[in-house]
């Protein structure tokens, strides 16, 4: 009997076009293990595309995307990954601790919904309407519905766009306590201090291709200057 275990996530030759846009040209991605890996891009290289089709939002043109060895459907049916969209349509009048117990009753092993709200500083704003909490407020919720199902495999688009840096720490406390107790996270970000102080490995695209993918180190030959290394790396507004 075979022991190898799926990778948890592999993208294959992943095509999107939009009209005469190639959004994702031919792009290949992998994570095997547990770890925190950053995906990094200029406006319009094709993160958040990349992640529809990784979610099973968008079906590609051309290529494949396995999560678990499943389809993105079938691994998002079973539970076994989170998402966190960078805009969510409004959660309108429903309360945040409200919508986190609802998701809860979704799962049926949890996270405990006190914990979740207090850590993330939820509960100083558990009352409050979602359409009327501030930007950082509901990207802090969007992240808390993402992990409540303790899925294996999280999916983040820009998830401390917005957030002050209370809220960014908490934020990366919690994305490291995932990582150490065993799941896989994927985000995305502009931020080139975020991803040298969080990631694990760091992918940059550009032009819908990856252009270079490695830890810190190996990509900025130890200098640690990410920002110099993505400027020579990408283009200017992405997509040409
Ligand atoms: N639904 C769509 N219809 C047409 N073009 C699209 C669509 N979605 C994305 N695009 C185009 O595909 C390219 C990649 O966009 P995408 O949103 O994936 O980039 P991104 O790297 O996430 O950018 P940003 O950092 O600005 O969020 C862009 O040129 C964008 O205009």
């Amino acid at each position: 009997m075979s022991t190898d275990t799926p990778a948890v996530l592999r993208a294959r030759g992943l095509r999107v076009e939009f009209g005469t846009t190639v959004a994702l040209d031919d792009l290949d991605l992998s994570m095997s293990g547990h770890r925190i890996q950053v995906l990094l891009g200029p406006n319009g290289a094709g993160k958040t595309t990349l992640l529809r089709c990784l979610t099973g939002l968008l079906d590609p043109t051309s290529g494949q995307v396995e999560l678990f060895g499943r389809s993105p459907a079938r691994a998002l049916a079973a539970g076994r990954v989170g998402v966190m969209p960078q805009r969510t349509a409004a959660w309108s009048g429903i309360r945040p601790v409200e919508l986190l117990r609802y998701l809860a009753d979704l799962h049926a092993h949890p996270l405990p919904v006190d914990d979740l709200a207090a850590e993330l500083g939820i509960d100083d704003f558990a009352r409050t309407p979602y359409r009327r909490l501030s930007g950082g407020q509901q990207q802090a919720l969007n992240l808390a519905g993402a992990i409540i199902g303790r899925p294996e495999l999280v999916l983040l688009d820009e998830p401390t766009a917005g957030m002050d840096v209370h809220l960014r720490r908490r934020v990366f406390g919690l994305i490291r306590q995932l990582r150490d107790s065993g799941v896989s996270v994927l985000l995305t970000t502009h931020d080139m201090d975020e991803a040298a102080r969080l990631a694990d490995r760091i992918t940059i695209i550009d032009r819908g291709r990856v252009s270079a993918e490695g830890t810190l180190a190996e990509l900025t030959g130890g200098s640690g200057d990410l920002e110099e290394v993505f400027v020579s790396l990408t283009t200017p507004g992405g997509v040409g």
